[in-house]
């Protein structure tokens, strides 16, 4: 067990890499995909489920947890893998997307952002600093710097000048963040859908030497095009020995192909949210279970699938559940879509080890498009 974060860079496939994290909590094999602990639960997944199926780590959002049941009190408690009893790695987010995400009446300056709780309404700061504090406070293994995510479309100026203000927070991160031995903390490169100033972003991350890079400011509706478009710009001006982390994405298809593009780590909500809203996630793409063709198909999900939920139950069962509103219906589909995003990402390692991940990736891609015969 290692007292310190190490990135290890194991194999490559092009530009895509097959490394291991090894933090004091545990080891992260990438490419990763975190499962979307938001409040301090993978919704509607036992925490045992959701390490069985291979999850190496798991994020938890800043913003839900400082707000409810606080940051101070998480600690109080114990930390945050104590009282969620998840003892493996988290990251956390800093909060500041969800502020400008879901908060109401909120401020951003120089000095951090201001908004209102919209939970009870209370007003709260959260500068650069006080993000690291209560990612601290919740024990976090991986924490992000504040930074801002600039909405798109935008002029250039407006992008230049957001991404030079997440540079500026960055720096205020490192020095708050201090030394945490075991712990790191990651920089966030922005910069819109403009190449030159993302990778200005990430030259100038680069030169603050921290642990990891994730690459923000993307999956905010741009078309997958202009996303990978980016990858292609900022991960070839990120050092090879650190990982990154994609922050937000993303589809089956996203994710391979930002493998792909040299990204190590992602976390999305989609198999979590999308399960709950009656969608599976297999390897013939997306089966939306409230479809009436499923109420009387025998067949389950995928008879292949070493997933109870994928093998073991009807679709026509699915359908009724989902149909119901039946919290059977959101557990089970939560079950399999989780436990596909972990089979997808090993098959992404085996591919990218035996150095076939063109091959696998285009015959992923057939299977999605044959769809669900
Ligand atoms: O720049 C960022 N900084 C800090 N956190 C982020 C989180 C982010 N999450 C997304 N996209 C999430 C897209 N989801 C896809 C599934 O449906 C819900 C939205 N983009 C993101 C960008 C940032």
């Amino acid at each position: 067990m290692t007292q310190s974060f190490q990135f290890s860079l194991l194999a490559t496939d092009g530009a895509a890499r097959r490394g291991e994290v090894s933090m004091p909590r545990g080891t992260i094999r990438t490419p990763a995909f975190m499962p979307v602990g938001t409040a301090g639960t993978v919704k509607a997944m036992y925490m045992d489920q959701v390490r069985d199926l291979g999850a190496d780590i798991i994020l938890g959002n800043t913003y839900h947890l400082m707000l409810r049941p606080g940051a101070e009190r998480v600690a109080r408690l114990g930390g945050l893998h104590e009282f969620a009893r998840w003892p493996h790695p988290i990251l956390t987010d800093s909060g500041g997307f969800q502020v400008m995400s879901l908060a109401q009446l909120r401020k951003l300056s120089e000095k951090g952002v201001t908004f209102k709780s919209h939970i009870d309404g209370v007003v709260h700061e959260m500068s650069p600093e006080r993000s690291i504090e209560i990612q601290g406070l919740l024990g976090s293994d991986i924490q992000m710097q504040l930074d801002e995510c600039v909405a798109l479309p935008a002029e250039r100026d407006v992008i230049e000048r957001s991404m030079e203000l997440s540079l500026r927070w960055a720096d205020r991160c490192k020095i708050a963040f201090g030394d945490q031995p075991g712990r790191a903390m990651f920089g966030i490169v922005q910069g819109g859908d403009d190449e030159a100033l993302r990778v200005r972003s990430a030259e100038a991350l680069t030169g603050l030497d921290l642990k990891g890079y994730a690459v923000g400011g993307l999956a905010v509706g741009e078309p997958q095009p202009v996303m990978l478009a980016m990858l292609d710009a900022v991960c070839p001006a990120l050092p090879q020995h650190k990982p990154r982390y994609l922050m937000g994405v993303g589809t089956p298809d996203d994710i391979v192909k930002s493998v792909q593009r040299g990204i190590d780590m992602f976390d999305c909500v989609m198999p979590t949210r999308a399960g709950r809203h009656g969608l599976a996630y297999t390897r013939h793409g997306k089966i939306n279970l409230r479809n009436a063709r499923h109420a009387e198909d025998s067949r389950p999900l995928d008879a292949e699938s070493d997933c109870p939920a994928a093998r073991d139950y009807s679709r026509a069962y699915l359908h009724h559940l989902v149909k119901a509103g039946e919290a059977l219906g959101g557990m089970l589909l939560t079950w399999n879509n989780l436990s596909y995003y972990q089979s997808l990402m090993q098959g992404l390692r085996d591919a990218i080890e035996a150095g076939r991940l063109a091959d696998h990736a285009a015959a992923l891609a057939e299977g999605w498009a044959r769809g669900d015969l």
